[in-house]
């Protein structure tokens, strides 16, 4: 079981004068702005959940995700993942997850995805067969086999994502943090990796959190949903339940799922998105956006 409670993180930034001159002085006489992303967080998601994180840009998404894998360190209160605080980073947590940042790669560029899968296998310390069991599922599931012994450079973006799920799940963890897995992806891509995750989910119990822009991310895979504006959480609850909470004066861009592989974006004023979504179907919604500002 996660549990965070009453969460507290800071950025501390030194800022950096423009010019020699600057820098000079910036030597001697180093200005620092602190920024509170989180004043006092709370959140428990339970085994088994798969759990959707959704906010504006800056919101503190990606934090929380480094916060719960241990990267970095709160400032105040406490996260607590199966009795075991995640920046203590023990071999024993470690093992427990796993975490894909959709805008960072574990894989080596130049080699093929399979060394890389090899060292993640040595460094876990996994047996030679547990690991040959895993890793042939992982590749059939994800349908990598005609692509995994080719170097990481000459796969597409699609093609390395899946890989990046495999490194992060071959040692198959308990935990899985996912940061905006699907970026970038098309529509049949993001199909697989929807499927692959519910199965994952429902075989192993995997407690999966996932961020994403997308409503379609959220609403295929999540159980529950968190929106996080300004670190802090405005609502938690189910997808059909998410309010809309806009003046009449916005607009939102609807991407549609054409349903060959392409999307479609149509705007509309606030007032006419619920009977649009309702018209289209939702299944039929890739994300809905904010034209024009940061916000959800
Ligand atoms: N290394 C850093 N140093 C200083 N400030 C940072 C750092 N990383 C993030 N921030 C700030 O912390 C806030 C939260 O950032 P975070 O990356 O967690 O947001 P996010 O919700 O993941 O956004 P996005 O949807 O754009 O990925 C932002 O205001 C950002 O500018």
């Amino acid at each position: 079981m996660i549990e965070i409670q009453h969460l507290k993180f800071n950025y501390i930034t030194f800022n950096k004068t423009s010019g020699l001159k600057g820098s000079l002085k910036d030597l001697f006489k180093r200005q620092q702005t602190t920024f509170n992303v989180y004043r006092d967080l709370n959140l428990n998601v339970q085994d088994g959940e798969m759990l959707g994180l959704m906010g504006p840009n800056g919101a503190g998404k990606t934090t929380l995700i480094k916060l719960l894998t241990g990267v970095i360190e709160p400032a105040g209160g406490k996260i607590d993942i199966d009795g075991t605080t995640p920046s203590t980073k023990s071999n024993s947590f470690l093992k427990q997850i796993g975490v894909l940042f959709g805008q960072k790669s574990q894989l080596s560029w130049d080699l093929p995805a399979t060394d890389t899968f090899d060292l993640i296998a040595k460094i876990y310390n996994l047996a030679p067969s547990e690991y040959r069991n895993r890793l042939n599922e992982l590749t059939t599931m994800l349908n990598v086999t005609d692509f995994v012994n080719r170097p990481v450079r000459k796969l597409s973006l699609g093609q390395r994502m899946r890989c990046e799920l495999i490194c992060a799940l071959i040692h198959s963890p308990k935990y899985l943090f996912l940061d905006e897995p699907t970026l970038g992806l098309d529509i049949t891509t993001q199909h697989a990796i929807y499927t692959f995750l519910k199965e994952e989910n429902q075989r192993y119990g995997t407690t999966i959190i996932i961020t994403s822009h997308s409503l379609q991310d959220i609403e295929r895979l999540a159980d529950r949903v968190v929106v996080m504006v300004k670190g802090n959480f405005v609502y938690d609850g189910t997808t059909t339940a998410l309010p809309v909470n806009v003046s009449e004066h916005q607009s939102f861009a609807i991407q549609l799922d054409r349903g060959d592989g392409a999307a479609n974006n149509i705007v509309v004023p606030a007032n006419e998105v619920a009977s649009r979504v309702a018209k289209i179907g939702f299944e039929h919604i890739i994300s809905v956006t904010r034209v024009g500002e940061d916000g959800i």
